[in-house]
């Protein structure tokens, strides 16, 4: 700091001591000028020394100069003619009492303002030479003091001006403005698209009607409800009516429903009513969909239903599958056959082919051709072979689809009459082997009467198109060469977006150390936060009994590796008893006594975001918390099908509790009695959140979503997915909120994170043993 400055007055200006000091202190402030080397003092003329003026308060006395100031201002008033003289406003003994650091920095100001008032008038100010000297030294002194002042206050202002530009005066004329911009905030409609996606029908979410209402039998109704399908969920009342026979001209359907809202019972019973009503078995439909696990599941909806329409003279409709869990051959042997059919000219040709085969046969390719002949079955004198599909319905993957078409004898699509493109909006994003455009080509071929629907109209290929997030991307759709489609659209709050079923609630917990996140989940999975949220559930969750049949058979971590892909997966129709029983609503058991275990969870799905974080995070919880361990299963797409099958099997009978899964399952599976989902790490899009909590709320059951946000994620998170906060955008219709809540609330106790640091060493160890082992 500087010492604070009073203005010389003539009394006090002979008590200012010249002082001959160090260079340092030739400047009034100790300091030397900047630009300015002092010279040595000893080199200096004794005349030319510097005097170091000092400024003491203490020596001072009080100024009294009032009546001076008085005669000034009387002067000055007289010369200004009509102004009025100004009342001295000397401060000084007030100031005193000050805190010195506000006197320090108003004083200057003060001062300065004096000084120059007293420039105004050298006439009246400079009364003799000393006093001229020593007036102009304190105006430099005062200058350095003002700027000194200056560049803290820019310091201090910076941030102000960063808020609030500084006014610019200018002249009266208005200064030329940007345009304004003007940002359009019409939503987008469906104007510019065809009538049929811009006018679709629009079903309320709760309608239910008796099957019997919507043109199925009463005999096939009543086998549906033994498998506990009573009443048509409401996208059923408004599919149904569309795809069974009718008289009207009937057209393609796309379907844009939320997740567990029946989707799939709304194509699997018009198309095994259909096909029931012919005669020979030949491929009549074909059922896409993006992942195995999803088709398995399909295939034991349609195989639920085969009976209900195998009644009054029906067939019971074969179902197949192709989706690569099997070597290809086998894979071929199941879903075509081969029969001997007498044809004497067809005979001759087959005997002319042998004999060019055998002359051929130099090369190495004709070798291999002769080899692949000599394998196949030889048809019998005057016989030909011919290929024929043992199934009437093919439930496939987009890949395994277009290697039959390509490979597989007698693989043709010549009298298929439905396409049903589940979880349309992945499988028409992601080309997969370009499956659309080869299989539409194989759909335009037309042998006459082949693809005619017997018990109605319409002749063609009916196409059936589904997702819980239907895209509306024309350029997607087109692909499908849709005729005179109609979009049916299961009403959410919010029509035309991703709509979340109607009972489930939604959650998000702030992860305040991301160190540490598994032990949120471990306190999650322990808390009442994870009690059964359906009363029937409740019933079903026999938790001692659970905990030791798991204990002693399903244990993931114990599942044997003996369970091989060539596990039979059968093709066709069969009275599968255990497919059956998935389907029928499990018999209510006495009410449980989860008292002795009151911190296990109900029914839990937790999602990483990649194999290797659910198959690290499946194993940290079973170290974290060893109670759980048993009750652990894991299901990542490195996982064998056959071992997943049986994962998901083991879940749905309550002897799995929690699942650890990347997004493979994120789609279209259906966990019976599933309560909660927990998004351990955050979805990549909207569109995976909707897929991953949809696993939960199915079918008229309440469920709970819990999403774990770190601080990071926190932004993306409120205005993407919750649709919350300033400049909130997202797709996803939903009923309420979704609700904080805390969990792992303040310090983990010390021995806990040790016990997590253990956990992490074990893993890490484990890890280089596996790939000890490996090597
Ligand atoms: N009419 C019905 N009565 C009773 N249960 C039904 C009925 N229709 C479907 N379900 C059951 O509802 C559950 C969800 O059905 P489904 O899997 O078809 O949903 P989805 O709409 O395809 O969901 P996602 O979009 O997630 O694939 C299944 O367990 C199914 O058995």
């Amino acid at each position: 700091m500087y010492n604070r400055y009073i203005p010389p007055t003539k009394e006090k200006q002979s008590r200012i001591r010249p002082q001959t000091t160090s260079a340092a202190s030739d400047h009034p402030y100790g300091r030397s000028t900047r630009g300015q080397t002092p010279a040595e003092p000893s080199q200096r003329p004794p005349t030319q020394q510097p005097q170091r003026i000092v400024f003491d308060d203490a020596d001072l006395p009080p100024i009294d100069d009032s009546n001076r100031k008085q005669s000034l201002d009387e002067e000055i008033a007289s010369r200004a003619g009509d102004k009025k003289p100004k009342k001295s406003k000397s401060k000084k003994s007030k100031d005193d009492t000050e805190d010195g650091a506000i006197v320090a920095e108003r004083e200057p100001k003060r001062e300065k303002k004096k000084m120059r008032k007293r420039e105004d008038k050298p006439d009246v100010e400079m009364v003799d030479g000393d006093d001229d000297r020593i007036r102009r030294r304190h105006k430099s002194v005062f200058d350095k003091v003002q700027k000194s002042l200056q560049t803290k206050d820019d310091v201090e202002d910076a941030s102000e001006e960063e808020a609030a530009e500084p006014e610019v005066e200018h002249d009266l004329e208005p200064l030329p403005q940007p345009e304004p911009v003007i940002f359009d905030e019409s939503k987008l409609t469906y104007e510019t698209l065809p009538p049929w996606l811009a006018s679709p029908v629009r079903v309320g979410p709760d309608i239910t009607r008796p099957f019997t209402e919507l043109g199925i039998a009463p005999e096939s109704s009543k086998v549906l409800e033994t498998k506990g399908l009573k009443d048509a969920f409401a996208v059923q009342t408004a599919v149904l009516p569309l795809l069974l026979p009718s008289p009207d001209r009937q057209g393609d359907v796309v379907v844009a429903a939320p997740t567990g809202s029946g989707k799939t019972l709304s194509y699997v019973l018009p198309m095994v009513h259909d096909v029931s009503k012919s005669r020979v078995t030949r491929l009549r439909a074909l059922i896409v969909l993006p992942t195995r696990d999803l088709v398995q599941q399909v295939q034991l909806a349609f195989e639920a239903c085969t009976a209900a329409f195998a009644v009054n003279g029906g067939k019971r409709v074969k179902i197949g599958t192709a989706m690569g869990n099997r070597v290809f051959k086998e894979e071929q042997s199941v879903i075509m056959g081969e029969e001997q059919r007498y044809d004497p000219e067809g005979y001759k040709r087959y005997l002319r082919k042998q004999d060019q085969i055998v002359s051929w046969g130099d090369s190495e390719d004709e070798e291999d051709d002769l080899e692949l002949e000599l394998k196949r079955t030889q048809p019998l004198p005057f016989h030909v072979i011919d290929h024929v599909f043992k199934v009437d319905i093919l439930i496939c993957t987009p890949g395994r689809l277009v290697e039959h078409i390509a490979k597989t004898r007698g693989f043709s699509l010549d009298y298929v009459r439905w396409l049903i493109v589940d979880e349309a909006d992945k499988l028409l994003t992601q080309d997969f082997q370009q499956w659309l455009d080869i299989v539409m080509e194989k759909l335009s071929v037309e042998k006459p009467g082949a693809r005619d629907f017997p018990t109605s109209n319409k002749s063609g290929v009916r196409k059936v198109i589904l997702s819980a997030t239907m895209t509306r991307d024309l350029s997607l759709l087109n692909g499908l060469k849709l005729s005179r489609p109609k979009l049916i659209v299961v009403e959410g709050t919010k029509p035309g977006e991703q709509n979340l079923p109607s009972l489930l609630k939604e959650f998000a917990i702030k992860i305040r150390e991301p160190s540490l996140k598994p032990l949120y989940l471990v306190d999650l999975l322990h808390s009442k936060h994870m009690a059964a949220v359906n009363s029937d559930t409740a019933d079903e969750a026999t938790v001692e009994s659970k905990i030791s049949d798991s204990e002693s058979s399903t244990s993931e971590s114990s599942a044997s590796e003996s369970d091989s892909d060539s596990e039979s997966d059968s093709s066709s129709s069969s009275d599968d008893d255990e497919s059956d029983d998935e389907l029928k609503p499990k018999t209510k058991q006495p009410t449980p006594t989860t008292t002795n275990k009151p911190t296990l969870p109900t029914t839990v799905l937790i999602f990483t975001k990649s194999n290797e974080a659910a198959l690290r995070l499946s194993r940290l919880l079973a170290l974290l918390s060893p109670d759980l361990a048993p009750l652990i299963g894991t299901l990542t797409s490195s996982t064998k099908t056959s071992r997943r099958a049986r994962t998901l099997r083991a879940f749905a009978q309550g002897k799995l509790r929690v699942l650890v899964a990347s997004d493979l399952v994120s789609r279209g599976i259906d966990l019976l009695n599933l309560e909660h989902v927990v998004n351990y790490d955050l979805p990549i899009s909207e569109t995976s959140y909707v897929h991953r909590v949809g696993r939960t709320a199915r079918a008229g059951k309440r469920g709970c979503a819990w999403t774990l946000v770190e601080h990071a994620e926190a932004r993306r998170f409120w205005r993407e997915f919750a649709g919350e906060g300033k400049g909130a955008v997202t797709t996803i219709g939903r009923e309420g909120l979704v609700e904080r809540v805390r969990v792992g609330e303040g310090e983990f106790a010390e021995e806990r994170v040790k016990a997590y640091e253990g956990a992490l060493e074990r893993l890490r160890e484990e890890a280089a043993g596996g790939r000890e082992g490996r090597r």
